[in-house]
């Protein structure tokens, strides 16, 4: 989970989020501001009007002329009011769609420059919940709480105002009800803040285990976890639902207090003024015009309490989606430019250690030293866990050293910039990695602008043709969400073909042909030995044949160099890597012996 960051000054994020937001549409939030001050003041000057109606006869048939202008204006009033309240709804409703589109890409764009540290602890539905529930909440509050929070508060304001004016007595009655009904709300509006933010939290949660499940959805079916599964995310439902629950016996409390309070106070001071009325104090179209500027004002205090639980919950969101938009783990990107380099380039590892940050007492590389001439093919083995994967997640910059340093043509990888250093490399993982979308947009990922002559080609370099051939729609074929219809040696076949249409000056292989076929891997073998020339290659492999390709092999064992060579010296010299070869050697024996003579068998059989 995200850490949260410690903060009483949710309501400093929320204001600190909503001006930067509206900044940019100030024209926008003004015009709908001018909107609300039309109609606030076309509903504060009704009760005028009726006032003027009662004491001058008209409603009670004591005076006849002037009637029609009287109620013309009166229905010129309404209009005026209908018109502006379209208006400011129009355009706050806008303004809150564009403003909570403005925050998802801010945020998106953010997470997507972030280093692997951040990913690494990311539960991917967490964060898609705060792209959309998050923002949501916020777009809510921009685009009909605040206004109606806004319209809300100038009529109770103005209803004060007009309190006063119309009887100081009775107003004073009125103030003291006010008092009355805003400290148990405000006790309360906390409460249901803090509610709010937990009730978001759960429900993060619970999107991140359903992420999770559906993202390898094969493996809990093919284990018989559909049940289990579905349990785990009722359970986390249900903890959602627990704690959305307490927050609305909260929010009715609210509710309860605030217009119960209200409505009973107004019902008082309507009582006290009747009292006047017959007392002959006041005239009955004051009390009406009273009445009425009450009401705006108990009214108000009832909106005002209810969309304050908006405000709470919107403040908790901003408070997530700011931690998210202050994320230190941003990649700086400035630097020099990559060196020229013709034919690859030159690559020193001097005196390299390395520890993860998730791991800090763990050395993973130590003391690692090697020189890779321009152009060189060397291949890295070694056990699992060696640290040969390790060595690309350095060259890559996705992490920095511990110490020691990484040249490139002399140049210390750190200074340079890091976008501009990677459109240098191209690179294949262990898992081949393939996106939705066509076969063709696929292999284009790096280098958009190929056409469809160089995707045949690179295609054609990674022994896929024969499979592309089959497909229903060539390079147009749709391949499915992750690639799923497409085998594991087609999407690795992919993934290679994408790297070298990319065509960069250093070629990171990892386990590049691992999940091919014999032949499959030959083809690829010589796309690998085809594409290689005029660039760096460092290929990570377990395969005796991709290692042999290979003008320099180089032997890891945990995090250490502990051979170089070729393959023929280095069998000579007997150690790790003839270890692993002839265990490589035995495997493929095996292979051999089956195929040829146990398969054969077995069918006859
Ligand atoms: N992000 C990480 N945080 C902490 N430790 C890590 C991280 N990634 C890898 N490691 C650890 O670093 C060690 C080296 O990992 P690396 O992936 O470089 O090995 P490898 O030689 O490529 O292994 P394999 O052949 O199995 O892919 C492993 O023990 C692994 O547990």
């Amino acid at each position: 989970m995200i850490t949260h960051m410690k903060t009483d000054k949710p309501y400093r994020s929320l204001r600190t989020t909503l001006s930067s937001l509206l900044t940019p549409h100030k024209g926008w939030a003004f015009s709908a501001l001018l909107a609300l001050l039309v109609g606030s003041a076309m509903s504060l000057s009704l009760p005028l009007m009726f006032r003027r109606l009662i004491d001058s006869g008209y409603l009670s048939g004591q005076k006849m002329d002037g009637l029609n202008a009287a109620f013309g204006v009166l229905l010129l009033l309404v209009f005026t009011l209908a018109a502006a309240s379209a208006t400011r709804y129009y355009l706050v409703t806008t303004l809150g769609e564009r403003v909570s589109t403005d925050l998802r890409t801010r945020v998106y764009s953010h997470l997507l420059v972030q280093r692997p540290e951040f990913f690494e602890s990311l539960k991917v539905g967490e964060v898609l919940s705060r792209l959309t529930a998050d923002t949501t909440l916020i777009q809510t509050l921009i685009g009909s709480s605040m206004s109606f929070a806004l319209r809300n508060g100038l009529t109770t304001i103005g209803g004060l105002i007009m309190l006063i004016l119309t009887s100081p007595k009775l107003s004073s009655a009125v103030l003291v009800l006010v008092v009355v009904v805003l400290v148990p709300v405000i006790i309360l509006a906390r409460r249901v803040r803090s509610l709010s933010r937990t009730s978001q939290d759960k429900l993060a949660d619970s999107s991140a285990i359903a992420q999770e499940v559906l993202n390898n959805i094969t493996i809990v079916q093919a284990f018989n976890q559909e049940h289990r599964q579905a349990e785990k995310f009722s359970m986390a439902s249900e903890l959602t639902y627990a704690a959305a629950k307490r927050r609305t016996v909260n929010r009715s409390g609210l509710m309860f207090v605030a217009i119960g309070l209200a409505f009973a106070g107004l019902i008082v001071v309507l009582w006290m003024g009747a009292n006047d009325v017959a007392k002959g104090v006041m005239s009955s179209g004051e009390l009406a015009q009273f009445v009425m500027y009450a009401a705006f004002v108990g009214g108000g205090f009832a909106a005002l309490s209810e969309v304050l639980g908006e405000f709470q919950r919107a403040a908790g969101a901003a408070e997530r989606l700011i931690e998210l938009l202050n994320l230190n783990t941003t990649l700086r990107r400035t630097g020099d430019a990559p060196p020229q380099a013709v034919g690859g380039f030159e690559i020193e590892f001097k005196n390299v250690e390395f520890r993860y940050p998730s791991a800090p007492d763990r050395t993973i590389l130590k003391n690692f030293s090697l020189k890779i001439p321009r152009g060189e093919t060397v291949a890295i083995v070694g056990p699992s866990g060696a640290g040969k994967s390790t060595l690309f997640n350095l060259l890559l910059r996705w992490y920095d050293l511990t110490s020691g340093e990484i040249l490139i043509e002399n140049q210390a990888l750190q200074s340079l910039h890091v976008d501009q250093w990677r459109a240098r490399c191209a690179y294949v993982s262990q898992e081949a990695v393939v996106f939705s979308g066509s076969l063709g947009d696929n292999i284009r990922y790096g280098n958009p602008a190929a056409s469809d002559s160089d995707v045949l080609k690179a295609l054609d370099d990674a022994a896929a043709t024969t499979f592309v051939n089959r497909l229903p729609d060539g390079i147009q074929t749709e391949v499915g969400e992750k690639g799923v219809r497409l085998s594991g040696g087609e999407r690795q076949r992919v993934s290679i073909a994408r790297a070298i249409l990319r065509n960069a000056s250093l070629l990171l292989l990892d386990e590049a042909t691992a999940s091919l076929d014999a032949e499959s891997e030959r083809l690829v073998q010589t796309a690998i030995e085809r594409s290689r020339h005029g660039r760096t290659t460092l290929i990570i492999a377990h395969r005796l044949a991709t290692v042999m390709a290979a003008d320099r092999i180089v032997v890891m064992n945990e995090g250490e160099i502990v051979e170089t060579g070729t393959h023929k010296s280095l069998v000579a010299q007997n150690g790790l890597y003839a270890k692993l070869a002839s265990l490589q050697f035995i495997d493929e024996a095996a292979e051999k012996t089956y195929d040829s003579l146990i398969r054969p068998a077995a069918q006859l059989n």
